[in-house]
């Protein structure tokens, strides 16, 4: 297998620069090859560097031990490991978080590959051993700083598809991460599910470590960053926890509606943010909601929360909705039509996490029955149930963005707790729509308006059904409002 190995290497610097060599081949270990299975495994000292080459190399190496082994070779990559022998020496292995108990980040998701556009090696993770011990040193520092990022490397500003919905958005993304601390802090962004927030925030973490492979960036869900709360809490270690969370360059933070109710949280969090704001260093929260909406959040932070930049993500409109399944295609190196991106954008309106859910299962249905081009009837037998839950294209959150632009309230009025005469109505009336359009249950209608009690449903179908028939002006709004759903 050695002998394999450094032959593969040097086939492969026939092919790829030496930059390429140095940073993603050179840092691999081969663990071991199994005769039996002709299994080959190959460890990486990082998940980064794992997604990476897994991506992106691993086509290479399998054909090269093919031809090695004179048999079929199916490559299997793999964490370094002292168990696989294949750690790194204990100077370059990230750190625990010290002896405060707070949980290290966990690594990207397993089997999540980083796109091309995701950062190049250069000015970072190079660990090849004729390099000086102080770039080896800083690499490490750097592969060390994406690991305790917690950032998904596939979430990158590149693959990012921008529209009306969310250009504002991306554009203060942007100048944060150029300008991290000094342009809005915090940055507050917010908006209904799978809209892109949380690409978004990984995508400005990203830039920056790009930029500056040193700074210390820190992903954190708000329910992880509640559990270490209770963890500091339990193990009497909130020095810890503090030193670690106020000495973050960047701080992301994603659904911070999480915190209601969680006051010791709310605590330490408003400690942080006033220690991290001093210091000129930046924050930026998502929510699904603004700021001012949050439910069970202290004032004071509600009011910090609303003195940097508060941007919202809107769902995408069809046109966007098409760039983004063409993109999400090309990314597969699926050739896509655009009158099949169109058929599908058209009848699945709401959020971009539908998208691709939809797209995988077209692909997946194309391939399994050996379609090899993607037309729209492909799409309709492979989108069969989905097209027919959402009876006939309309969806909740469809009916809550139409109804909130019909009344030019915030979309983010349909979830939120307030409740003054300019919300409550439209709100109730797109309860109603729900009803009358969509499958939902009240209970299901309830959890998609902010979960809400399905009696608060009830009453609203009932209030908007009576009003319907006395009132000409609401009826013929409900008219206006059911065409453009329906159209
Ligand atoms: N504009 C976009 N371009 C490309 N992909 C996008 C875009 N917006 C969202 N996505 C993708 O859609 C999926 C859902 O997005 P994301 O998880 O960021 O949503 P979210 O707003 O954080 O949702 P939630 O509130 O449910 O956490 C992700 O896979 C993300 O990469």
């Amino acid at each position: 297998m050695k002998d394999f190995w450094q032959s593969c290497i040097q086939r492969l610097e026939q092919d790829l620069p030496p930059q390429q060599i140095s940073a993603w081949i050179r840092p691999l270990v081969p663990v071991a090859y199994d005769e039996a299975s002709a299994v080959l495994r190959v460890a990486a000292p990082n998940r980064f560097k794992l997604d990476w080459v897994r991506k992106n190399f691993s086509h290479q190496i399998e054909s090269l031990a093919t031809e090695w082994f004179d048999k079929p070779v199916q490559v299997s990559f793999e964490l370094a490991t002292s168990a696989n022998g294949a750690a790194r020496t204990p100077a370059a292995a990230p750190a625990g978080m010290g002896a405060g108990g707070v949980t290290p980040p966990a690594a990207p998701a397993a089997g999540s590959v980083p796109v091309p556009a995701a950062p190049t090696s250069q000015g970072r993770a190079v660990h090849s051993p004729s390099l000086s011990p102080a770039v080896a040193a800083s690499n490490a520092a750097a592969d060390i700083a994406y690991d305790r990022s917690s950032l998904n490397t596939d979430l990158t500003f590149d693959n990012f598809v921008t529209g009306k919905a969310n250009q504002l958005a991306r554009a203060a993304a942007i100048q944060v991460a150029q300008n991290p601390g000094v342009s809005y802090n915090p940055l507050f962004l917010y908006g209904g599910v799978g809209l892109g927030k949380t690409h978004l925030i990984h995508a400005i973490g990203n830039a920056l470590l790009k930029d500056n492979a040193s700074a210390r960036v820190r992903y954190v869900h708000a329910d992880q960053y509640v559990s270490d709360v209770v963890k500091a809490y339990q193990r009497k270690a909130f020095d810890d926890f503090k030193r670690y969370y106020h000495s973050l360059d960047l701080l992301l933070i994603d659904d911070i509606q999480f915190f209601a109710g969680k006051n010791r949280t709310q605590e330490e969090f408003f400690y942080a943010f006033e220690a991290m704001v001093a210091k000129r260093k930046q924050i930026i929260i998502t929510s699904d909601t603004y700021p001012k909406e949050l439910a069970n959040i202290d004032s004071r932070l509600i009011s910090r929360f609303d003195s940097g930049l508060t941007v919202a993500i809107e769902p995408p409109e069809l046109e966007m909705r098409v760039a983004i399944l063409l993109r999400k295609a090309e990314t597969e190196n699926v050739t896509m039509p655009e009158e099949v991106a169109f058929f599908i954008a058209k009848h699945l309106r709401s959020n971009v996490r539908e998208l691709e859910g939809a797209l995988r299962k077209v692909l997946a249905y194309a391939r399994f029955h050996g379609r090899e081009v993607l037309t729209v009837e492909v799409c309709k037998e492979a989108l069969k149930d989905l097209l027919s839950v959402s009876n006939g294209q309309i969806t909740v959150e469809n009916i809550q963005k139409t109804v909130a632009d019909f009344y030019k309230i915030k979309v983010a009025d349909m979830y939120s707790k307030r409740r003054p005469a300019n919300i409550a109505m439209p709100r109730q009336v797109a309860m109603y729509l729900a009803k009358e359009l969509t499958q939902k249950s009240l209970p299901e209608i309830g959890d998609l308006f902010g979960g809400r009690d399905h009696t608060t449903v009830l009453h609203a179908v009932r209030k908007i059904s009576d009003a319907r028939s006395k009132n000409s002006e609401l009826n013929h709004a409900l008219h206006v409002l059911e065409q453009t759903l329906k159209g």
